[in-house]
């Protein structure tokens, strides 16, 4: 890679989303910004070279993970490079003129819509999913569809030419978004904590997924994340993702996951990455 071109990193949705957001404060102002359509849209990219790296969401502290990168991760396995948190502070907003007592709707990305829901139900405002913050918001500037705001960053309202009626509407005032980088380009001001991301499948019978926990607790190892989803080899199996604290190649994590190894039918080691500060 030529040290002087700016990386090429790809996020999902357009100018003045919040992969936007994370992606500029990941790399750094200069970086070349690739919007793609879908999360898949993304992993291909990376996939198959066309960028340096690529941007995504994996859960929010409200409204929990974000399924769809979730299980797109495991699909595509790529390189994990780096995890930063995004504070996210969402804004209701409409065409320039409109009162908030005349809306109806809120066109916006599920994650948004979930992290606001409270305050949607206060204001008698139907949530309306929609692919993207950023595409809510432009297609409410383009369109001013009657009765329908956005909710979205005060940048793409800026960007979008809307008014901000309401900021701050998330229902937790520390509301963050752990987004992922993914692909060769390392985010250049990581930290020194790192997370090791697991994904596995555990023999069937008591005490299984037990003995993987038991396996990094005696070795002091820290669980940061256990989810469940959906796809082992038959209905109603399991795949566990796992995060945890410390390197693949530390002494500590090695020996916990050779152990737990021994629990599991499958056991795959999605990568090492460090957090940004
Ligand atoms: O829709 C966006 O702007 C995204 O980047 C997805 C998202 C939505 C809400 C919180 C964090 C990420």
């Amino acid at each position: 890679m030529d040290d002087a071109a700016p990386r090429r990193i790809a996020f999902q949705g357009e100018r003045g989303a919040y992969g936007d957001e994370a992606t500029r404060a990941f790399f750094g102002p200069t970086v070349a910004l690739v919007p793609c359509p879908s999360f898949r849209a993304v992993l291909e990219a990376v996939a198959e070279g066309r960028v340096d790296g690529g941007v995504l969401p994996l859960e929010s502290a409200l409204a929990g993970p974000v399924a769809e990168v979730v299980d797109l991760l495991l699909e595509f396995t790529p390189r994990l490079s780096g995890e930063m948190r995004l504070r996210v502070r969402h804004c209701l907003l409409a065409p320039p003129g409109r009162s908030l007592a005349s809306l109806t709707r809120a066109l916006s990305h599920p994650q948004a819509l979930a992290q606001c829901s409270g305050w949607l139900r206060k204001h008698h405002l139907q949530p309306v999913p929609e692919v993207n913050t950023a595409v809510a918001a432009r297609r409410v500037g383009e369109e001013a569809p009657a009765g329908t705001a956005a909710i979205a960053s005060r940048a793409a309202a800026d960007l979008y030419g809307l008014a901000v009626l309401a900021e701050g509407i998330e229902d937790s005032p520390d509301n963050a978004t752990r987004f992922l980088a993914v692909g060769p380009a390392i985010p250049p001001h990581l930290g020194s904590r790192w997370k090791t991301s697991v994904v596995l499948t555990v023999n069937d019978g008591p005490g299984a997924l037990a003995g993987v926990l038991g396996a990094f607790a005696a070795r002091g190892v820290n669980v940061a994340r256990l989810e469940s989803r959906p796809g082992g080899v038959r209905a109603w199996d399991y795949r566990w993702c796992l995060d945890v604290d410390g390197r693949e190649d530390a002494a500590s994590v090695r020996a916990a996951l050779e152990e737990a190894r021994s629990a599991c039918t499958s056991l795959q080691v999605l990568g090492s990455y460090a957090l940004s500060d």
